[in-house]
Protein backbone atom coordinates (compact mmCIF):
# COMPACT_ATOMS: atom_id res chain seq x y z
CA UNK A 1 0.00 0.00 0.00
CA UNK A 2 1.57 3.58 -0.91
CA UNK A 3 -0.20 5.45 1.84
CA UNK A 4 2.41 7.56 4.01
CA UNK A 5 1.79 6.26 6.58
CA UNK A 6 4.74 7.27 8.66
CA UNK A 7 3.31 10.42 10.53
CA UNK A 8 0.17 8.56 11.62
CA UNK A 9 0.08 5.38 11.32
CA UNK A 10 -3.19 3.51 9.66
CA UNK A 11 -5.39 1.70 12.16
CA UNK A 12 -7.51 0.88 9.47
CA UNK A 13 -7.31 -2.83 7.17
CA UNK A 14 -7.90 -1.81 3.72
CA UNK A 15 -9.09 -3.89 0.89
CA UNK A 16 -6.32 -4.40 -2.23
CA UNK A 17 -6.64 -2.33 -5.21
CA UNK A 18 -5.36 -3.36 -8.79
CA UNK A 19 -2.85 -0.60 -8.79
CA UNK A 20 -1.61 -1.20 -5.13
CA UNK A 21 -2.39 2.96 -4.44
CA UNK A 22 -5.21 2.19 -2.27
CA UNK A 23 -7.79 4.07 -4.38
CA UNK A 24 -9.72 3.29 -7.80
CA UNK A 25 -9.61 5.45 -10.84
CA UNK A 26 -12.70 7.20 -12.30
CA UNK A 27 -15.67 9.83 -11.97
CA UNK A 28 -18.94 8.45 -11.03
CA UNK A 29 -18.30 4.83 -11.44
CA UNK A 30 -19.41 1.81 -10.18
CA UNK A 31 -16.96 0.91 -7.54
CA UNK A 32 -16.97 -2.48 -5.72
CA UNK A 33 -14.22 -3.04 -2.78
CA UNK A 34 -14.02 -5.80 -0.30
CA UNK A 35 -11.54 -5.60 2.63
CA UNK A 36 -12.08 -9.18 3.10
CA UNK A 37 -12.29 -11.96 1.04
CA UNK A 38 -16.22 -13.02 0.00
CA UNK A 39 -17.44 -9.81 2.10
CA UNK A 40 -19.24 -8.12 -1.28
CA UNK A 41 -22.54 -9.94 -1.44
CA UNK A 42 -22.58 -11.42 -5.34
CA UNK A 43 -25.95 -10.85 -7.55
CA UNK A 44 -27.76 -9.19 -4.58
CA UNK A 45 -27.52 -6.33 -2.27
CA UNK A 46 -29.60 -7.44 0.77
CA UNK A 47 -29.23 -11.38 1.08
CA UNK A 48 -30.82 -12.98 4.20
CA UNK A 49 -27.50 -13.27 5.88
CA UNK A 50 -24.64 -11.32 4.94
CA UNK A 51 -21.03 -13.09 5.31
CA UNK A 52 -19.40 -13.08 7.98
CA UNK A 53 -22.06 -11.62 10.18
CA UNK A 54 -22.13 -7.91 8.68
CA UNK A 55 -25.27 -5.98 8.11
CA UNK A 56 -26.14 -4.50 4.79
CA UNK A 57 -27.11 -0.66 4.25
CA UNK A 58 -27.70 1.44 1.65
CA UNK A 59 -26.76 5.50 1.75
CA UNK A 60 -28.61 6.97 -0.44
CA UNK A 61 -26.71 10.42 -2.09
CA UNK A 62 -29.83 10.90 -4.09
CA UNK A 63 -33.69 11.06 -4.00
CA UNK A 64 -34.68 6.91 -4.77
CA UNK A 65 -36.30 8.13 -7.86
CA UNK A 66 -33.69 10.78 -9.46
CA UNK A 67 -32.97 10.11 -13.12
CA UNK A 68 -30.36 7.22 -13.85
CA UNK A 69 -27.61 9.50 -14.74
CA UNK A 70 -27.63 11.07 -11.54
CA UNK A 71 -29.08 8.71 -8.95
CA UNK A 72 -26.34 7.73 -6.49
CA UNK A 73 -26.22 5.48 -3.89
CA UNK A 74 -23.99 2.89 -2.25
CA UNK A 75 -24.84 -0.30 -0.09
CA UNK A 76 -22.56 -1.04 2.48
CA UNK A 77 -21.64 -4.45 4.39
CA UNK A 78 -20.71 -3.16 7.86
CA UNK A 79 -20.06 -4.61 11.18
CA UNK A 80 -23.26 -2.57 13.14
CA UNK A 81 -25.67 -0.64 11.47
CA UNK A 82 -25.44 3.25 11.02
CA UNK A 83 -28.11 3.27 13.47
CA UNK A 84 -25.53 1.39 16.54
CA UNK A 85 -23.06 4.29 15.41
CA UNK A 86 -26.16 7.34 17.40
CA UNK A 87 -26.93 7.47 20.65
CA UNK A 88 -28.79 10.67 21.65
CA UNK A 89 -27.93 13.93 20.37
CA UNK A 90 -26.47 16.77 22.64
CA UNK A 91 -26.60 20.34 21.01
CA UNK A 92 -22.81 21.95 20.91
CA UNK A 93 -21.75 25.17 19.73
CA UNK A 94 -19.03 25.66 16.96
CA UNK A 95 -18.89 29.30 17.02
CA UNK A 96 -16.67 29.80 13.59
CA UNK A 97 -19.01 27.40 11.15
CA UNK A 98 -21.58 29.12 10.34
CA UNK A 99 -24.52 28.24 7.68
CA UNK A 100 -26.51 30.20 5.72
CA UNK A 101 -28.93 32.40 6.17
CA UNK A 102 -26.44 34.14 8.18
CA UNK A 103 -26.75 37.82 7.61
CA UNK A 104 -25.80 40.06 10.21
CA UNK A 105 -27.22 43.39 10.20
CA UNK A 106 -23.73 45.35 11.45
CA UNK A 107 -21.45 43.34 8.95
CA UNK A 108 -21.38 44.57 5.53
CA UNK A 109 -21.01 42.06 2.46
CA UNK A 110 -21.04 44.72 0.28
CA UNK A 111 -17.79 45.29 -1.41
CA UNK A 112 -14.64 43.72 -3.03
CA UNK A 113 -12.58 42.48 0.06
CA UNK A 114 -8.96 40.55 0.30
CA UNK A 115 -7.75 38.64 3.12
CA UNK A 116 -3.83 37.66 4.10
CA UNK A 117 -3.44 34.41 5.32
CA UNK A 118 -5.03 33.12 8.63
CA UNK A 119 -2.20 32.39 10.49
CA UNK A 120 -1.67 28.95 12.27
CA UNK A 121 -2.81 28.50 15.61
CA UNK A 122 -0.70 27.66 18.76
CA UNK A 123 -3.88 25.57 20.07
CA UNK A 124 -4.81 22.09 19.27
CA UNK A 125 -7.49 22.81 16.86
CA UNK A 126 -9.21 19.48 15.01
CA UNK A 127 -11.18 19.51 11.55
CA UNK A 128 -13.85 20.58 13.71
CA UNK A 129 -12.98 23.08 15.69
CA UNK A 130 -10.59 24.38 13.30
CA UNK A 131 -13.31 25.50 10.40
CA UNK A 132 -13.83 29.01 9.98
CA UNK A 133 -16.47 30.18 8.00
CA UNK A 134 -15.39 33.13 6.00
CA UNK A 135 -18.68 33.22 3.93
CA UNK A 136 -21.91 31.79 3.85
CA UNK A 137 -25.01 31.73 0.55
CA UNK A 138 -28.15 30.97 0.04
CA UNK A 139 -30.28 28.35 2.48
CA UNK A 140 -29.20 24.93 4.08
CA UNK A 141 -32.32 24.35 4.41
CA UNK A 142 -33.51 24.29 1.34
CA UNK A 143 -30.43 22.69 0.12
CA UNK A 144 -28.93 25.70 -2.10
CA UNK A 145 -25.98 27.82 -1.76
CA UNK A 146 -22.29 26.87 0.11
CA UNK A 147 -20.22 28.37 3.02
CA UNK A 148 -16.93 29.34 2.44
CA UNK A 149 -14.02 28.00 5.04
CA UNK A 150 -10.34 28.35 5.99
CA UNK A 151 -9.33 25.08 8.06
CA UNK A 152 -6.88 25.20 10.48
CA UNK A 153 -5.83 21.98 11.69
CA UNK A 154 -2.73 21.14 14.20
CA UNK A 155 -4.85 18.26 15.73
CA UNK A 156 -5.76 14.75 14.71
CA UNK A 157 -9.31 13.51 15.76
CA UNK A 158 -9.19 10.64 18.30
CA UNK A 159 -11.52 8.30 18.90
CA UNK A 160 -13.72 11.41 17.21
CA UNK A 161 -15.83 11.05 14.13
CA UNK A 162 -17.97 13.92 12.16
CA UNK A 163 -20.44 13.98 9.66
CA UNK A 164 -22.39 16.57 8.20
CA UNK A 165 -25.94 16.11 6.70
CA UNK A 166 -25.95 19.57 5.35
CA UNK A 167 -23.28 19.66 3.10
CA UNK A 168 -21.05 17.69 0.26
CA UNK A 169 -17.47 19.30 1.28
CA UNK A 170 -15.00 19.93 -1.38
CA UNK A 171 -11.59 20.41 0.64
CA UNK A 172 -8.88 22.21 -0.99
CA UNK A 173 -5.50 21.89 0.91
CA UNK A 174 -3.21 24.65 1.02
CA UNK A 175 -0.40 23.84 3.28
CA UNK A 176 0.17 20.73 5.15
CA UNK A 177 -1.28 16.82 4.78
CA UNK A 178 -4.51 15.28 5.96
CA UNK A 179 -5.85 11.94 6.03
CA UNK A 180 -9.48 11.59 5.88
CA UNK A 181 -10.35 7.85 7.37
CA UNK A 182 -14.02 7.77 6.14
CA UNK A 183 -16.51 4.83 6.35
CA UNK A 184 -15.80 4.06 2.61
CA UNK A 185 -12.28 4.08 2.77
CA UNK A 186 -9.11 6.56 3.12
CA UNK A 187 -8.14 9.39 1.54
CA UNK A 188 -4.56 11.16 2.15
CA UNK A 189 -4.37 15.06 0.27
CA UNK A 190 -1.84 17.10 0.07
CA UNK A 191 -1.58 21.05 -1.63
CA UNK A 192 -2.22 20.99 -5.32
CA UNK A 193 -5.09 18.23 -4.80
CA UNK A 194 -8.73 17.78 -3.44
CA UNK A 195 -10.87 15.55 -2.03
CA UNK A 196 -14.91 15.26 -1.89
CA UNK A 197 -16.29 13.74 1.11
CA UNK A 198 -20.49 13.04 0.42
CA UNK A 199 -22.91 14.52 2.48
CA UNK A 200 -23.99 11.75 5.40
CA UNK A 201 -20.34 10.12 5.33
CA UNK A 202 -18.91 9.59 8.61
CA UNK A 203 -14.87 9.94 9.25
CA UNK A 204 -12.37 11.44 10.77
CA UNK A 205 -9.20 13.95 9.75
CA UNK A 206 -5.70 12.94 10.74
CA UNK A 207 -2.82 15.33 10.52
CA UNK A 208 -0.10 13.79 8.49
CA UNK A 209 2.00 16.74 8.03
CA UNK A 210 1.25 20.00 10.29
CA UNK A 211 0.13 22.57 10.78
CA UNK A 212 -2.35 21.98 8.27
CA UNK A 213 -4.16 25.27 6.43
CA UNK A 214 -6.52 25.42 3.73
CA UNK A 215 -10.00 25.79 1.95
CA UNK A 216 -13.79 24.67 2.22
CA UNK A 217 -16.23 25.14 0.06
CA UNK A 218 -19.91 23.61 1.41
CA UNK A 219 -22.05 22.58 -0.91
CA UNK A 220 -25.64 22.72 0.18
CA UNK A 221 -27.09 21.65 -3.08
CA UNK A 222 -26.83 19.09 -5.71
CA UNK A 223 -23.62 16.94 -6.05
CA UNK A 224 -20.43 18.23 -8.21
CA UNK A 225 -20.44 16.67 -11.14
CA UNK A 226 -17.79 17.05 -14.30
CA UNK A 227 -18.76 20.08 -16.93
CA UNK A 228 -20.57 19.29 -19.68
CA UNK A 229 -17.30 20.25 -22.37
CA UNK A 230 -19.77 21.15 -25.26
CA UNK A 231 -17.94 21.68 -28.60
CA UNK A 232 -14.44 20.94 -26.79
CA UNK A 233 -15.15 17.21 -27.17
CA UNK A 234 -14.05 13.95 -25.40
CA UNK A 235 -11.07 14.94 -23.51
CA UNK A 236 -8.97 18.11 -21.82
CA UNK A 237 -10.26 19.94 -19.13
CA UNK A 238 -10.91 17.02 -15.82
CA UNK A 239 -10.60 13.70 -16.93
CA UNK A 240 -12.57 10.96 -15.52
CA UNK A 241 -10.14 8.79 -14.76
CA UNK A 242 -7.79 11.51 -12.77
CA UNK A 243 -10.44 11.12 -9.45
CA UNK A 244 -9.66 8.52 -7.29
CA UNK A 245 -11.94 6.57 -5.00
CA UNK A 246 -10.56 4.67 -2.16
CA UNK A 247 -10.86 0.95 -1.57
CA UNK A 248 -13.04 -0.48 1.46
CA UNK A 249 -11.28 -0.12 4.85
CA UNK A 250 -12.47 -0.87 8.41
CA UNK A 251 -11.33 -0.56 11.99
CA UNK A 252 -13.28 -3.26 14.53
CA UNK A 253 -12.00 -0.65 17.47
CA UNK A 254 -14.06 -0.89 20.78
CA UNK A 255 -13.44 2.61 22.77
CA UNK A 256 -15.77 5.29 23.89
CA UNK A 257 -16.20 7.68 20.66
CA UNK A 258 -17.45 10.76 19.98
CA UNK A 259 -19.59 11.55 16.45
CA UNK A 260 -20.46 14.88 15.98
CA UNK A 261 -22.88 15.82 13.39
CA UNK A 262 -23.48 19.18 11.49
CA UNK A 263 -27.80 19.29 10.95
CA UNK A 264 -29.27 22.19 9.27
CA UNK A 265 -26.87 24.53 10.62
CA UNK A 266 -26.73 23.08 14.17
CA UNK A 267 -24.32 20.96 15.99
CA UNK A 268 -24.68 18.35 17.93
CA UNK A 269 -22.86 15.24 19.35
CA UNK A 270 -23.64 11.80 20.58
CA UNK A 271 -21.53 8.92 22.37
CA UNK A 272 -20.86 5.63 21.09
CA UNK A 273 -18.49 2.60 22.33
CA UNK A 274 -16.99 1.47 18.96
CA UNK A 275 -15.37 3.08 15.93
CA UNK A 276 -18.19 3.91 13.14
CA UNK A 277 -15.21 3.17 10.67
CA UNK A 278 -16.80 -0.31 10.21
CA UNK A 279 -17.99 -0.73 6.72
CA UNK A 280 -15.49 -3.88 5.24
CA UNK A 281 -17.01 -4.02 1.36
CA UNK A 282 -19.17 -2.05 -0.34
CA UNK A 283 -20.53 -1.13 -3.92
CA UNK A 284 -22.41 1.84 -5.42
CA UNK A 285 -21.59 5.01 -7.17
CA UNK A 286 -21.59 7.21 -3.88
CA UNK A 287 -18.17 7.93 -2.54
CA UNK A 288 -15.36 10.14 -1.25
CA UNK A 289 -12.89 10.75 -3.93
CA UNK A 290 -9.83 12.51 -4.68
CA UNK A 291 -8.32 14.11 -7.84
CA UNK A 292 -5.00 15.92 -8.49
CA UNK A 293 -5.30 19.58 -9.71
CA UNK A 294 -2.20 18.95 -12.29
CA UNK A 295 -4.26 16.20 -14.20
CA UNK A 296 -6.35 19.30 -15.00
CA UNK A 297 -5.34 19.79 -19.01
CA UNK A 298 -6.77 23.89 -19.40
CA UNK A 299 -7.77 24.69 -22.48
CA UNK A 300 -7.20 28.40 -23.76
CA UNK A 301 -7.14 31.47 -25.88
CA UNK A 302 -4.80 29.69 -28.95
CA UNK A 303 -5.20 33.26 -30.90
CA UNK A 304 -6.85 36.38 -29.51
CA UNK A 305 -9.10 37.65 -26.34
CA UNK A 306 -9.58 36.11 -22.78
CA UNK A 307 -12.33 33.64 -22.77
CA UNK A 308 -14.75 33.71 -20.09
CA UNK A 309 -13.26 31.75 -16.76
CA UNK A 310 -15.86 28.89 -17.32
CA UNK A 311 -12.99 27.33 -19.34
CA UNK A 312 -10.98 26.36 -16.40
CA UNK A 313 -14.02 24.39 -14.36
CA UNK A 314 -12.91 21.48 -12.40
CA UNK A 315 -16.68 20.36 -10.85
CA UNK A 316 -19.59 22.03 -11.32
CA UNK A 317 -22.76 21.70 -8.54
CA UNK A 318 -25.61 22.49 -10.66
CA UNK A 319 -28.85 25.24 -9.19
CA UNK A 320 -31.64 23.37 -10.59
CA UNK A 321 -30.99 26.22 -13.25
CA UNK A 322 -29.58 25.03 -16.46
CA UNK A 323 -26.02 26.64 -16.84
CA UNK A 324 -26.37 28.54 -13.83
CA UNK A 325 -24.20 26.54 -11.66
CA UNK A 326 -25.29 26.44 -7.72
CA UNK A 327 -21.31 26.21 -7.57
CA UNK A 328 -18.15 26.28 -9.63
CA UNK A 329 -15.23 25.13 -8.87
CA UNK A 330 -13.01 26.92 -11.28
CA UNK A 331 -8.68 26.53 -11.45
CA UNK A 332 -6.21 29.46 -12.67
CA UNK A 333 -3.41 26.99 -13.03
CA UNK A 334 -0.07 27.13 -14.77
CA UNK A 335 -0.38 27.07 -18.45
CA UNK A 336 0.90 28.99 -21.76
CA UNK A 337 -0.30 32.49 -22.37
CA UNK A 338 -0.12 33.01 -26.67
CA UNK A 339 -2.97 35.58 -28.02
CA UNK A 340 -1.92 37.63 -30.09
CA UNK A 341 -3.12 41.51 -30.17
CA UNK A 342 -4.66 40.93 -26.95
CA UNK A 343 -5.11 42.18 -23.37
CA UNK A 344 -4.31 38.76 -21.41
CA UNK A 345 -5.31 38.97 -17.71
CA UNK A 346 -8.65 38.70 -17.28
CA UNK A 347 -10.56 41.94 -17.90
CA UNK A 348 -12.71 44.22 -16.05
CA UNK A 349 -15.87 43.02 -15.38
CA UNK A 350 -18.94 42.44 -13.10
CA UNK A 351 -20.60 39.40 -12.65
CA UNK A 352 -24.65 38.49 -11.35
CA UNK A 353 -22.02 35.28 -9.51
CA UNK A 354 -19.88 36.32 -6.82
CA UNK A 355 -16.81 35.11 -6.58
CA UNK A 356 -14.33 33.63 -3.44
CA UNK A 357 -10.80 33.18 -4.79
CA UNK A 358 -8.04 31.55 -2.76
CA UNK A 359 -4.34 31.50 -3.68
CA UNK A 360 -2.74 27.65 -3.09
CA UNK A 361 0.86 29.00 -4.74
CA UNK A 362 2.51 31.50 -6.85
CA UNK A 363 1.31 34.80 -8.63
CA UNK A 364 -1.87 35.68 -10.37
CA UNK A 365 -1.55 37.23 -13.06
CA UNK A 366 -4.68 40.12 -12.34
CA UNK A 367 -2.91 40.75 -9.27
CA UNK A 368 0.81 40.26 -9.10
CA UNK A 369 0.70 41.67 -5.55
CA UNK A 370 -1.41 41.38 -3.07
CA UNK A 371 -3.26 38.29 -3.88
CA UNK A 372 -0.68 35.97 -1.83
CA UNK A 373 -0.31 32.30 -1.17
CA UNK A 374 -2.91 31.28 1.63
CA UNK A 375 -4.54 34.48 1.07
CA UNK A 376 -8.57 35.01 -0.51
CA UNK A 377 -10.74 37.71 -2.19
CA UNK A 378 -14.06 37.78 -2.24
CA UNK A 379 -15.76 39.95 -5.38
CA UNK A 380 -19.59 40.03 -4.39
CA UNK A 381 -22.50 39.90 -6.44
CA UNK A 382 -22.38 42.71 -9.24
CA UNK A 383 -19.15 44.26 -8.06
CA UNK A 384 -16.79 45.77 -10.36
CA UNK A 385 -13.06 44.28 -10.34
CA UNK A 386 -10.19 43.37 -12.67
CA UNK A 387 -6.30 43.46 -12.50
CA UNK A 388 -4.85 46.02 -10.77
CA UNK A 389 -2.75 48.78 -11.90
CA UNK A 390 0.32 47.08 -12.38
CA UNK A 391 -1.80 44.07 -14.05
CA UNK A 392 -2.98 46.79 -16.46
CA UNK A 393 0.26 48.09 -17.48
CA UNK A 394 1.97 45.09 -18.11
CA UNK A 395 -1.10 43.41 -19.83
CA UNK A 396 -1.23 46.66 -22.23
CA UNK A 397 2.42 46.23 -22.76
CA UNK A 398 3.79 43.27 -22.79
CA UNK A 399 5.21 41.68 -25.85
CA UNK A 400 2.92 39.26 -27.49
CA UNK A 401 5.32 36.44 -27.18
CA UNK A 402 3.95 33.23 -26.23
CA UNK A 403 5.05 33.34 -21.86
CA UNK A 404 4.47 30.41 -19.69
CA UNK A 405 3.10 31.18 -16.51
CA UNK A 406 4.85 29.13 -13.88
CA UNK A 407 4.34 28.05 -10.27
CA UNK A 408 1.26 28.80 -9.71
CA UNK A 409 -2.16 27.67 -8.77
CA UNK A 410 -5.62 30.00 -7.34
CA UNK A 411 -8.94 28.87 -7.72
CA UNK A 412 -12.36 30.34 -7.42
CA UNK A 413 -15.80 29.18 -5.78
CA UNK A 414 -18.30 30.97 -8.09
CA UNK A 415 -21.92 30.87 -7.26
CA UNK A 416 -25.16 32.29 -8.32
CA UNK A 417 -25.79 33.42 -5.25
CA UNK A 418 -24.62 36.46 -2.86
CA UNK A 419 -21.90 35.60 -0.47
CA UNK A 420 -22.30 36.87 3.09
CA UNK A 421 -19.23 37.59 5.49
CA UNK A 422 -19.19 35.96 8.81
CA UNK A 423 -18.32 38.40 11.86
CA UNK A 424 -14.77 36.19 11.66
CA UNK A 425 -14.07 37.48 8.30
CA UNK A 426 -15.05 40.85 9.02
CA UNK A 427 -13.45 41.47 12.55
CA UNK A 428 -10.62 38.90 12.83
CA UNK A 429 -9.53 37.26 9.10
CA UNK A 430 -6.64 39.31 8.35
CA UNK A 431 -8.46 41.89 5.40
CA UNK A 432 -6.41 43.97 4.06
CA UNK A 433 -8.61 47.59 4.45
CA UNK A 434 -6.13 48.80 1.62
CA UNK A 435 -7.74 46.40 -1.32
CA UNK A 436 -9.58 49.05 -3.29
CA UNK A 437 -6.66 51.45 -3.90
CA UNK A 438 -5.26 48.79 -5.96
CA UNK A 439 -7.48 50.39 -8.37
CA UNK A 440 -7.48 53.90 -7.44
CA UNK A 441 -4.17 54.87 -9.61
CA UNK A 442 -6.03 53.81 -12.73
CA UNK A 443 -5.12 56.74 -15.19
CA UNK A 444 -7.96 57.59 -17.18
CA UNK A 445 -6.08 57.31 -20.63
CA UNK A 446 -8.56 58.63 -23.18
CA UNK A 447 -6.78 60.78 -25.50
CA UNK A 448 -10.38 62.08 -27.57
CA UNK A 449 -13.12 64.00 -27.34
CA UNK A 450 -16.55 62.42 -29.03
CA UNK A 451 -16.58 64.03 -33.11
CA UNK A 452 -12.68 65.03 -32.97
CA UNK A 453 -11.84 61.98 -34.96
O1 LIG B 1 -11.99 38.00 -11.14
C1 LIG B 1 -11.14 37.13 -11.30
O2 LIG B 1 -9.93 37.35 -11.17
C2 LIG B 1 -11.57 35.76 -11.80
C3 LIG B 1 -11.73 35.81 -13.27
C4 LIG B 1 -10.71 35.40 -14.09
C5 LIG B 1 -10.84 35.51 -15.46
O3 LIG B 1 -9.83 35.10 -16.24
C6 LIG B 1 -11.98 36.04 -16.01
C7 LIG B 1 -13.02 36.44 -15.18
C8 LIG B 1 -12.90 36.32 -13.81
O4 LIG B 1 -13.89 36.67 -12.99
FE1 LIG C 1 -13.95 38.05 -11.53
Amino acid sequence: MSLDTTAAPLRLTQAPSIDGTGYMPGFGNDFETEALPGALPQGQNSPQKVSHGLYAEQLSGTAFTAPRGQNERTWCYRIRPSVKHVGRFTRIEMPYWRSAPHILPDVTSLGQYRWDPVPHSDEALTWVTGMRTVTTAGDVNIQLGMAAHVYLVTASMEDEYFYSADSEMLVVPQEGRLRFATELGVIEVAPQEIAILPRGLVYRVEVLDGPARGFVCENYGQKFDLPGRGPIGANCLANPRDFKCPVAAFEDREAPSRVIIKWCGQFHETRIDHSPLDIVAWHGNYCPYKYDLRTYSPVGAVLFDHPDPSIFTVLTAPSGQEGTANIDFVLFRDRWMVAEHSFRPPWYHKNIMSEMMGNIHGVYDAKPKGFVPGGMSLHNMMLPHGPDRAAFEHGSTEPMVPVRQTKTMQFMFETRFPQHLTEWAARTMPMQDDYVDCWRSLQKNFDGTPGEK
